[in-house]
């Protein structure tokens, strides 16, 4: 749906901020540009809706130059977030959000109910509508960044660093939602980031940037991870590489220990497992939702807090079995009675991965 075909761009005072980009990027895939500062991450995504204009070569949208689309109906089919949202001052959330909507030639009520639905959908409460900018927190003001960028329908989204000057905490909700909001719109969204995780987590396809505006490779995350183009990527991904590496390991492949059923007094022994500890599991919530507190030999109760399923990944295994009391991690999935794994079902999972050698999980294992 996008596409670079052999773009450079150098400016007027001679930087050359991008080199030959050839990229393809997929209608509907979350494509993240990562890479240090200053690797024309952002020009490359800026000459998509043409704030810049390419040096050499062309760049394509749904089969067109977009040297040859006018800039206002352009963009008016690509949705923009900036890092601080830019979002206008003097302007209400719900005028902010509808902006795009009223240039597009909405009357001032209608632009009003899509503006509504679009805060609703990234989860802005209706009553924020009236407020300013300046009376919004940062995670507030990056959300209706994203429903203005969203209120349109736009079939492309580009997002440049949205989420690096909110806290962990909300970047991290931020971020869910992203993917939530992806899964839900199928949107093709490209992204800028310099956060190596955050390009991991968040894009089906990364394009890895490298000093000098050059491309040093364009692959899943997965593969960026495992089997780095170049030093350039390996030293980028070289970090946690062999404990990321587990959130691509599906749990499928073992057969988590079932437990026995409960005893009469409701809590199931769990043996030789963990002597001397009991579990006992509720069913909670609308959904019915099982929960389960662990109980030690001494009576005391700890509640269950990383449960896993067997869709989940090992990563996420292995953190709730070294988090748990004495080694075992609940597997529950609908249907099937409670079963656990511990350290030694996973272990034959946590080799490393090709390519991973170095760094990876073989120096960790028990
Ligand atoms: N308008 C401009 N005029 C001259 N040079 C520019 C201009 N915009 C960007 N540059 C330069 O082009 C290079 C690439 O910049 P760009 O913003 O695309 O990189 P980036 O990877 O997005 O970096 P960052 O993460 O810091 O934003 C840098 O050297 C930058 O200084």
């Amino acid at each position: 749906m996008i596409r670079f075909e052999g773009v450079s761009k150098v400016y007027p005072d001679g930087t050359r901020a991008v080199e030959g980009l050839d990229l393809e990027i997929e209608e509907g895939s979350f494509t993240v540009l990562v890479g240090p500062s200053g690797c024309g991450k952002t020009t490359s995504m800026r000459m998509i809706n043409r704030m810049v204009a390419p040096s050499s070569g062309r760049v394509l949208v749904n089969g067109r130059d977009v040297a040859g689309i006018r800039p206002v109906s352009l963009r008016l089919g690509i949705g923009y977030v900036l890092q601080n949202a830019g979002l206008f001052p003097h302007r209400t959330v719900a005028d902010n959000v509808a902006a795009v909507l009223r240039l597009k030639g909405d009357s001032r009520r209608t632009g009003r109910t899509k503006a509504l639905a679009a805060m609703e959908r990234v989860g802005l409460e209706a009553a924020l509508a009236e407020r300013y900018p300046a009376q919004l927190s940062g995670g507030q003001i990056q959300r209706v960044g994203v429903a203005r960028a969203l209120a349109a329908d736009p079939p492309i989204l580009l997002m440049d660093e949205p989420f690096s000057a909110v806290d962990p905490i909300v970047r991290d909700g931020l971020q869910r939602q992203m993917l939530d909001l992806q899964a839900q719109l199928g949107k093709t969204i490209v992204m800028v980031t310099h956060d190596i995780d955050e390009a991991l987590l968040l894009g089906d396809r990364i394009a890895v940037m490298a000093p000098g505006g050059v491309l040093a490779q364009h692959a899943d995350a997965r593969t960026v991870l495992t089997r780095p183009a170049d030093e350039f990527v390996a030293s980028l991904v070289a970090k946690d590489r062999g404990f990321r590496a587990l959130s691509f390991a599906p749990l499928a492949g073992i057969d988590p220990v079932p437990l026995p059923a409960a005893g009469s007094d409701g809590a199931i022994d769990l043996g030789t497992l963990a002597p001397g500890w009991s579990l006992e599991l509720e069913h909670a919530g609308a959904s019915g939702e099982r929960r389960g507190s662990w109980r030690a030999p001494d009576g005391t109760a700890l509640r269950v807090t990383g449960s896993v399923s067997r869709a989940d990944t090992l990563r996420k295994a292995l953190d709730a079995v070294l988090a748990s009391p004495h080694g075992l991690a609940l597997v529950l999935d609908p249907g099937v009675p409670p079963a656990v794994v511990n350290l030694a079902l996973l272990t034959p999972l946590l080799t490393p991965s090709p390519g991973v050698a170095t760094g990876g999980v073989s120096g960790g294992r028990p």
